[in-house]
C-alpha cells in the first residue's frame, strides 16, 4: 500500500539572490486550481514559519547571506520533515529557494539514524559551494556543501567572520552531527551552470553528474538503471527537484537562476518516475518556482505543477 502523503508548504526565498521564490509554492498551487485539480486539497498539509522579514535587516554576511535565519529556517523544516516520517508519511516538501535542502536532508536523518541515506539532484547546479568559496554569498548555492561537511578549503577565496563560521558549522551538523550524505550516494543530473571551485570539488569527491546530453544519448532508463546500482547499499532515497533544471529557454525563466539547454518536463517525469519505481524515495522536494520572474505567466509554476500531478497520479495505480 502506498504511504499517504503530507504536504509540507516551505515559502522561504533568503537563501535566493532574487526575492520571490517564496511566492512559488502558491504559484504552483495556484496552477492546480486553475486547471480544475483538487490535489493541494487531497492531502494534509503543514505550513512551515518562515523568515523571510529578515530582508529588511542590514544583513553582515556576505559570504553567506542571512545564515543566521537560514539556519533557523532549516531547522524548522527539519522537524516538520523529521515529523512527517516518523509518523509514517512521505514528505512531499514544496520550498522556496534550495537553501531549504539542508533542513529537508538533516530532518530524514533524524527520522532514519540508521538507515543509509542516498540523495539525487536534479538541478542545473551543483550547490556544492560553501561560505569559503561562493561567488554570490547565497545560501541556495551551498545546500551540499553542508550537507556533505566539505568546506573546500583548497579553493578558499573568502575570508570569514566568526559568526559566520559558527552557524555554517551549525548547519553542518544540524540535528545530526557530521556529514550526512557521502559522495558516493549523491547523483546529480542536468548540473550544467558551475564555478571552479564546484568543479574541482565534484571531480576530486567522484560526484557521478548525468548531463542531459548524456541522458538524451543514452536513454533515461539506462541512467536511472546505473544510478539505482550505484545506491544500491542505500536503504532511503531523497529527490530533490529544482525546475531550474528544465531549459530555461524552452520551457520557462521563471526561476531565480535559469539556465538555457536542460531537460524537457518529459525527461523530469520519466527521471521521477523511474527513481521512484525503486521504491527507495521517501521523500521528495520542489524548489525555486519564481513567478515574478516569469514572462510567460505562471508557466513554470504549471510545467513544474503538472510533472507533480502526473507523478502521484501514476504512483496510486
Ligand atoms: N539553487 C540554486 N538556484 N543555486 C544557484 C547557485 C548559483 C551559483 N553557483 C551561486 O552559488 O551563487
Amino acid at each position: 500500500m502506498q504511504t499517504s502523503i503530507e504536504i509540507i508548504k516551505n515559502r522561504s526565498d533568503i537563501g535566493a539572490g532574487t526575492r520571490g521564490a517564496d511566492l512559488g509554492i502558491d504559484a504552483m498551487e495556484i496552477a492546480a486550481i486553475n486547471k480544475g485539480s483538487d490535489f493541494f486539497h487531497r492531502y494534509p498539509f503543514v505550513d512551515v514559519r518562515t523568515r523571510n522579514e529578515s530582508v529588511y535587516e542590514n544583513d553582515q554576511h556576505p559570504f553567506a547571506k542571512y545564515i543566521p535565519y537560514v539556519y533557523q529556517q532549516c531547522e524548522e523544516v527539519a522537524s516538520v520533515v523529521e515529523n512527517c516520517l516518523s509518523n509514517g508519511k512521505f514528505p512531499l516538501v514544496f520550498s522556496g529557494d534550495h537553501s531549504s535542502a539542508m533542513g529537508t536532508i538533516s530532518g530524514i536523518e533524524a527520522a532514519f539514524p540508521d538507515k543509509t541515506l542516498g540523495v539525487i539532484w536534479i538541478d542545473a547546479h551543483a550547490d556544492i559551494h560553501s561560505p569559503y568559496t561562493t561567488p554570490s554569498g547565497n545560501m541556495h548555492g551551498m545546500p551540499l556543501g553542508a550537507m556533505l561537511g566539505e568546506d573546500n578549503l583548497k579553493c578558499k577565496i573568502n575570508d570569514l567572520d566568526e559568526e559566520t563560521e559558527t552557524y555554517w558549522n551549525k548547519l553542518k551538523d544540524l540535528k545530526v552531527k557530521g556529514p550526512k550524505v557521502s559522495p558516493a550516494h549523491l547523483v546529480y543530473f542536468g548540473v550544467r551552470d558551475t564555478e571552479d571551485p564546484e568543479d574541482s570539488l565534484v571531480a576530486e569527491l567522484g560526484i557521478r553528474n548525468y548531463m542531459v546530453a548524456e541522458v538524451r544519448e543514452r536513454g533515461v532508463e539506462t541512467c536511472v538503471h546505473e544510478t539505482l546500482e550505484r545506491l544500491a547499499s542505500c536503504d532511503i532515497i531523497y529527490l530533490s527537484f529544482d525546475v531550474d533544471s528544465m531549459d530555461s529557454e524552452l520551457i520557462s525563466d521563471g526561476t531565480g537562476t535559469p539556465v538555457p539547454r536542460g531537460f524537457f518536463p518529459q525527461e523530469i517525469s520519466m527521471l521521477l518516475r523511474g527513481l521512484t519505481d525503486s521504491g527507495k524515495v521517501q521523500c521528495l522536494e520542489v524548489v525555486e518556482v519564481n513567478p515574478l520572474l516569469d514572462r510567460q505567466g505562471n508557466k513554470m509554476a504549471e510545467v513544474a505543477f503538472d510533472i507533480l500531478e502526473q507523478h502521484f497520479q501514476d504512483k496510486s495505480q
